[in-house]
């Protein structure tokens, strides 16, 4: 088996220029998640530019700056999609270079296997093992159905991708591949917790008293995420599970304190269940070959029925605005699309299908924009083209830094008291006037 599969890497090994050399005028690609996007591809790509037009690239979330984009700022040859918007395709888009592509994200597999089309998927991967098998590592997500509905399959190999073992479809055989690009060694991007404001701490402390023993974590991304986790390392909580989509440095913290059994889990009892990684090197080097953690596909991971299948599912996830109606918008600044959807409808949902599971948005009570000038995130009505990523039937708990409230079962006026009530105060009389010019009051 092993000088089988070894003599197939050999033979599909290819330089980037040319394993790029097929892609040809009007082709669909595909390009490595997050952390994990090929740049030697990428690069051969762009050096082709004037060779090719209309190919279109998707990826989930670019943390990086396109070669394919900086060499062709019009858009002449590549059309860029991005599944999930940070702060490269934000910048992308200002300069009408790329397209939100919407979805809640557990259904992102469902939706490329029916309407996405690809001749190349490009993805990075560790070294093949001696078995033949090529890790997903710090990105599973998508790309297992990405890898099913693509007709060539181009895999660029970096021996700083952790091993990430499975749960499952974490990894893809030689057999399957048709080149394998050598050639990258570079450390995978480093993404730090960002610091943490006395804001963020004082959300996080009306988060931390919904947390209880036994809870399964799901914590997103940001700041705020990262002090519940340092409160509850502090804290006497114990037996905690995972079940997240995103896994980022603080979960290690947990794990290294011995917070983290999963013994109360009901499914993927004792393992860390996640479908992308993204942090620093503690967190992949942690999880390299780490059986305590189990990297899945997301249309696993993100599904709401999974999700509220472990008890106590305690969803926490950031936000840009909310309205009084209680409708939340965490993907957009009016019409400007700032982030995405992501996975954050998923978990809100499946938390509360979760026996004792709460789903919690944690917002900032206000905002300062660039000119410093301070504006309430609570609002009687969303900012017009705000894309309302929870609606109103869905959303559970607020948090602010002045406190949390419940709203399932309360009526619109209730709704927007309790939101009334964690508002800034400076904001607070206006928005009880304009509650009850709009009814609500
Ligand atoms: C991966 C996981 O987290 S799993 C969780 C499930 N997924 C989600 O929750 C997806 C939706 N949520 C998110 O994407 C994030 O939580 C966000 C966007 C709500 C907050 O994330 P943060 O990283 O703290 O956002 P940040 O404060 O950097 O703001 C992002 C952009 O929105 C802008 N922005 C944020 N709030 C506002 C506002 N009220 N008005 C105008 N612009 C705003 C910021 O200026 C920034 O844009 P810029 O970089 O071009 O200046
Ligand atoms: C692609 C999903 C990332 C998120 O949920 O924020």
């Amino acid at each position: 088996m092993g000088d089988r599969v070894y003599r197939e890497y050999d033979e599909k090994k290819a330089s980037a220029a040319e394993a790029m050399a097929g892609v040809e005028s009007g082709n669909r690609l595909f390009f490595g998640e997050f952390t994990l996007f090929p740049k030697l591809c990428d690069a051969a790509l762009a050096d082709r530019k004037d060779q090719l037009t209309d190919i279109g690239v998707d990826c989930v979330c670019y943390t990086q700056m396109p070669k394919m984009a900086e060499v062709d700022p019009d858009g002449e040859h590549f059309s860029i999609n991005d599944w999930h918007f940070g702060g490269v395709s934000r910048k992308l888009h200002k300069a009408g270079r790329c397209n939100y592509i919407p979805l809640t994200y557990h259904q992102g597999p469902r939706i490329i296997r029916k309407y996405r089309e690809y001749d190349v998927a490009v993805i990075t991967t560790s070294p093949m093992d001696e078995r033949g098998y090529f890790n997903y590592g710090i990105s599973n997500s998508v790309t297992s159905a990405v890898i099913d509905k693509a007709e060539r399959i181009v895999v660029e190999v970096n021996p700083n991708v952790p091993y990430c073992l499975g749960g499952n479809q974490e990894s893809i055989h030689i057999s399957r591949v048709d080149a394998v690009v050598e050639g990258r060694s570079d450390t995978l991007i480093q993404v730090p917790a960002a610091n943490p404001s006395n804001i963020d701490q004082a959300i996080a402390s009306h988060i931390m008293e919904a947390i209880e023993d036994g809870a399964c974590l799901q914590l997103g991304i940001g700041a705020l995420p990262n002090v519940i986790g340092s409160m509850i390392a502090e804290s006497d909580l114990k037996n905690l599970g995972v079940h997240t989509e995103m896994l980022v440095d603080s979960y290690v913290d947990l794990y290294e304190r011995g917070k983290v059994t999963g013994i109360n889990k009901t499914i993927d009892k004792y393992k860390m269940a996640y479908t992308f990684a993204m942090g620093t090197q503690k967190l992949y080097d942690f999880l390299h070959n780490n059986p305590t953690c189990a990297s899945y596909p997301v249309h696993y991971i993100n599904d709401p029925k999974i999700i509220a299948l472990n008890p106590k599912v305690v969803a926490v996830n950031n936000a840009v605005a909310i309205d009084l109606f209680s409708q939340v918008c965490s993907e957009s600044a009016g019409t400007r699309q700032v982030s995405g959807t992501g996975g954050q409808l998923d978990f809100i949902f499946g938390a509360f299908g979760s026996k004792g599971g709460k789903g919690i948005i944690g917002i900032s009570s206000t905002y300062t924009d660039s000119k410093g000038e301070v504006h309430s995130r609570i609002n009687p009505t969303l900012s017009p083209g705000s894309i309302v990523t929870l609606p109103r039937s869905l959303v559970q708990y607020v948090a602010t830094e002045y406190g949390m409230v419940q709203l399932k079962g309360k009526s619109t006026v209730e709704r927007a008291q309790a939101l009334i009530s964690i508002a800034h105060p400076d904001f607070r009389d206006e928005l009880a006037n304009q509650a009850a010019a709009m009814g609500i009051g």
